[in-house]
């Protein structure tokens, strides 16, 4: 047989496997269809229908990369299935989600990464706008970053949750890479732009090859990229999608000073999420700051065997000397072996505050 011969066999057979997938993939979403038509009958008049369900979309990913034979890596099939779900549920209802923008940031590439690409992302200027907007019921989700491995704890993010209702329905995690953005035409570099959090994830490669260069923290590194683009001799560290949207040119690429740069982010919404099997809860502990505190606070979950999987302190607004920890640990508010733990938390805390349970990352 010829090379032409061959491929045309080939051919055919992928044509019809696609045929076969196509119509599958319309089956399944014709399924979907049919579970919207059933939340909606079962709600009660008034009551907001929730379409979006985070912990069987966790479930399903998970089912997928388990099966799983190859030869596709079981990553690249999830996010086959991430889209195709994304698609179905956009057929249930398309869902707006706030993110902190502009267009071009890493909080953007986090809620596609979470929920396909069906969704409406709106960008947002500040995190409390995030909050706002999907308060409001503007936006139904909102994704904003929570802390990253070479920088820590964002802030802003944690101290939203003091004032606020909204529950944390999932979280994401994404590898950063920075790159140094520079206009076509080369420049000498008299300013470099990015987020706060982004030149302190590359102090060490911008102290090495910009030592006297001045270094400009703005609200965002799409910003960055954004100004890189209209002044003349400045630069910005910031993303791929940041340069393709600005058209600046990569000067040096993956400059992050720790190669497992990772962000993760949360997604919040206004609903409780039911268990998926593999689950994260965070809570709001508040105590004085009295000796054994911390203590006081740690030991419920060490009775309990419960592992943590973060802490963070924050001082409160009210009482000068009051701490608050924002405390992640594994497991799901109806799993049996949280409520004692949540009734020793109660016993030592000045204010307890749920967060939210929602299903460990899985992308
Ligand atoms: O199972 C559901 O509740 C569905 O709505 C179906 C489906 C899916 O396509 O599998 C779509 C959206 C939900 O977020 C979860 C799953």
């Amino acid at each position: 047989m010829s090379e032409a011969q061959e491929l045309d066999q080939l051919r055919q057979q992928i044509d019809s496997l696609d045929q076969q997938i196509q119509d599958l993939i319309n089956q399944r979403a014709n399924c979907a269809q049919q579970v919207a038509e059933v939340k909606q009958k079962y709600a009660s008049p008034g009551e907001l229908v929730v379409f979006y369900r985070p912990e069987r979309e966790a479930q399903v990913l998970r089912k997928v990369m388990e099966r799983n034979q190859g030869p596709l890596p079981d990553e690249a099939m999830a996010r086959l299935f991430r889209e195709i779900m994304s698609q179905c549920l956009a057929l249930e209802e398309p869902l707006q989600v706030a993110y902190l923008g502009p267009e071009g940031t890493f909080t953007q590439q986090a809620a596609v990464k979470h929920f396909g690409h069906a969704v409406q992302c709106r960008g947002q200027v500040s995190i409390a706008d995030v909050f706002r907007e999907v308060e409001s019921g503007a936006a139904n989700y909102g994704v904003v970053p929570v802390e990253n491995s070479t920088e820590g704890v964002v802030t802003h993010t944690l101290d939203s949750f003091f004032d606020s209702n909204l529950q944390i329905c999932g979280e994401v995690t994404l590898r950063i890479h920075h790159h140094l953005l520079v206009k076509a035409d080369a420049e000498p570099v008299e300013r470099i732009y990015s987020h706060a959090q982004s030149l302190g994830q590359c102090r060490r490669w911008l102290d090495q090859n910009y030592p006297n260069v001045e270094r400009i923290a703005v609200s965002s590194n799409a910003e960055a990229a954004r100004r890189a683009s209209k002044e003349a001799n400045a630069a910005a560290i910031a993303s791929e999608a940041a340069a393709e949207l600005y058209q600046l040119r990569i000067q040096a690429a993956n400059i992050e000073d720790r190669p497992d740069n990772t962000t993760r982010f949360l997604i919040i919404g206004r609903q409780a999420t039911t268990p998926s099997g593999d689950d994260k809860t965070s809570v709001l502990v508040s105590s004085r700051n009295q000796p054994g505190a911390l203590y006081q606070v740690l030991e419920p979950f060490h009775k309990a065997g419960i592992s943590l999987t973060r802490i963070e302190t924050r001082p409160a607004r009210s009482g000068t000397w009051n701490y608050v920890f924002f405390i992640d640990f594994e497991g799901h508010r109806h799993d049996a072996s949280i409520a004692p733990l949540i009734d020793d938390l109660r016993d030592v805390a000045l204010d307890f505050k749920w967060l939210g349970s929602y299903p460990k990352a899985v992308l």
